[in-house]
């Protein structure tokens, strides 16, 4: 890319010749600063600043960095890796996304890590540790998988039933759930981004738990998803003769989801917190929703948690706390990096139901990992993100 600028960073902010772009400041900034004239162009990755490095281009994930980066003033994709479709242009993996002139897909062995300034992992987990083991230091990583998710080495070994391959490096990873661990996002080099379960989870619940809302035990998570979440490779449960038309429960009792929720859980209180948790996979493409059923602190009142969580999230841009009474659903942020939830008393007194929904392939991947990438390169952290649900 011999039109690329070299830029370095400093102080949480980029450097371009002489323009600065500011970093965010404590509280969230809304919308991109007006003094930033970049370029910006959709169809093309040469006129923009930052490099990213894309590895696993080829798959859902992968796809819709490309589709979001479109909108990104800063990030020009300059490196794809695949697997099986390494040698193959994007247009032909995915005609969708065309318009946009991509370099071709290349094998990770083949990578040049010296052309790229961020890299955003979007492999499959058990494959992402020994791979992010080999870049340079210098470069920021946004790992999607759920390789460096969980602290604790042996309750990663068991859910995931393989050894760790880069025990030193989870010591420096952050994990990046945005809105409530953005201060450490910014500082951090490499940031495990959430599973779409979890993110869809914690959001609602870390700030009820920390009000002392809540009682931290029997918490029931009854959880739906769309079929992409189980990414583009051809599997026979996800054939649509096995989807279509039925709802089928899977990892009951044991989906590996669990420990990462606990972690977030428990971190907030500093105890163990354990959870129910069944996942089910819906007839749709997109889209998830979290039904959490909990008990409340004695004396506390749905009207609390609904206040608790308007008032945790008011400044923020991507979690939307629906007036009283308003049901959240799955159409209402398919293809947007928003999370809708929303609180209801059960008949069961004492007990509320809180309902959460998210796009898994937006805030529940690819949105929440460009907002971390943002933040780490001290980019407003709405850069690109701004647009619409897709409805119907
Ligand atoms: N889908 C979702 O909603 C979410 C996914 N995630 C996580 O994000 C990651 C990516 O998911 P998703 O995009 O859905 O997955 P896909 O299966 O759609 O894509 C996987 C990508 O990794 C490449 N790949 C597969 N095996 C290897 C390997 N051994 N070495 C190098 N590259 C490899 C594939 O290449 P090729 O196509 O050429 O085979 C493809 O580009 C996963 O860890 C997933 O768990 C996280 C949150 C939500
Ligand atoms: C429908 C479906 O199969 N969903 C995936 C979760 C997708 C996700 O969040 O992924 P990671 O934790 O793998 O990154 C699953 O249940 O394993």
């Amino acid at each position: 890319m011999s039109n690329v600028c070299s830029i370095s960073f400093e102080q949480g902010c980029w450097f371009k010749g002489e323009r600065k772009i500011r970093g965010v400041g404590d509280k969230l900034v809304k919308k991109p600063s007006s003094s930033m004239s970049f370029s910006v162009s959709a169809s093309s990755s040469e006129k923009k600043d930052i490099r990213i490095g894309l590895f696993g281009a080829s798959g859902y994930t992968g796809a819709e960095i490309v589709r979001l980066l479109a909108n990104h003033p800063h990030f020009g994709v300059t490196l794809m890796t695949a697997d099986r479709k390494a040698g193959q242009s994007m247009d032909s993996v995915f005609p969708h996304l065309r318009a946009q002139k991509l370099p071709r897909l290349i094998s990770v062995k083949d990578a040049d890590f010296s052309t790229v300034d961020a890299v955003f992992c979007c492999l499959p987990h058990g494959t992402t540790q020994e791979i992010i083991k080999g870049l340079p230091t210098a470069l920021k990583i946004v790992d999607l998988s759920a390789d460096f998710r969980l602290r604790d080495i042996a309750e990663y070994e068991e859910w995931y039933g393989q050894p760790h391959k880069a025990v030193e490096l989870q010591k420096e990873v952050v994990y990046g759930l945005t809105e409530l661990l953005r201060e450490d996002i910014r500082k951090a080099r490499l940031v495990a981004n959430p599973g779409c379960y979890p993110t869809s989870v914690q959001l609602p619940l870390v700030p009820l738990l920390k009000a002392n809302l809540i009682k931290y035990e029997n918490i029931i998570i009854d959880a739906k998803s769309g079929v992409s979440g189980a990414g583009r490779g051809a599997k026979e449960a996800n054939l649509y003769s096995e989807i279509a038309e039925g709802i089928s429960s899977y990892g009951v009792t044991r989906h590996r989801h669990v420990p990462e929720i606990e972690q977030g859980l428990s971190d907030v209180i500093q105890s163990k917190v354990t959870v129910s948790f069944t996942p089910h996979l819906m007839p749709m493409i997109r889209g998830m929703q979290s039904t959490i059923y909990v008990e409340m602190a004695p004396g506390v009142r749905t009207e609390d948690l609904h206040q608790q969580l308007k008032s945790s999230y008011e400044d923020e841009e991507f979690v939307k706390v629906l007036e009283e009474g308003v049901v959240p659903r799955t159409h209402n942020v398919r293809g947007s990096n928003y999370c809708f939830m929303n609180v209801f008393p059960d008949r069961i007194p004492g007990r509320a139901i809180i309902i959460s929904v998210i796009d898994n392939l937006v805030k529940g991947a690819s949105g929440q990992a460009l907002q971390n990438l943002n933040i780490m390169l001290g980019l407003p952290e709405t850069t690109g993100l701004l647009h619409q649900p897709l409805f119907p």
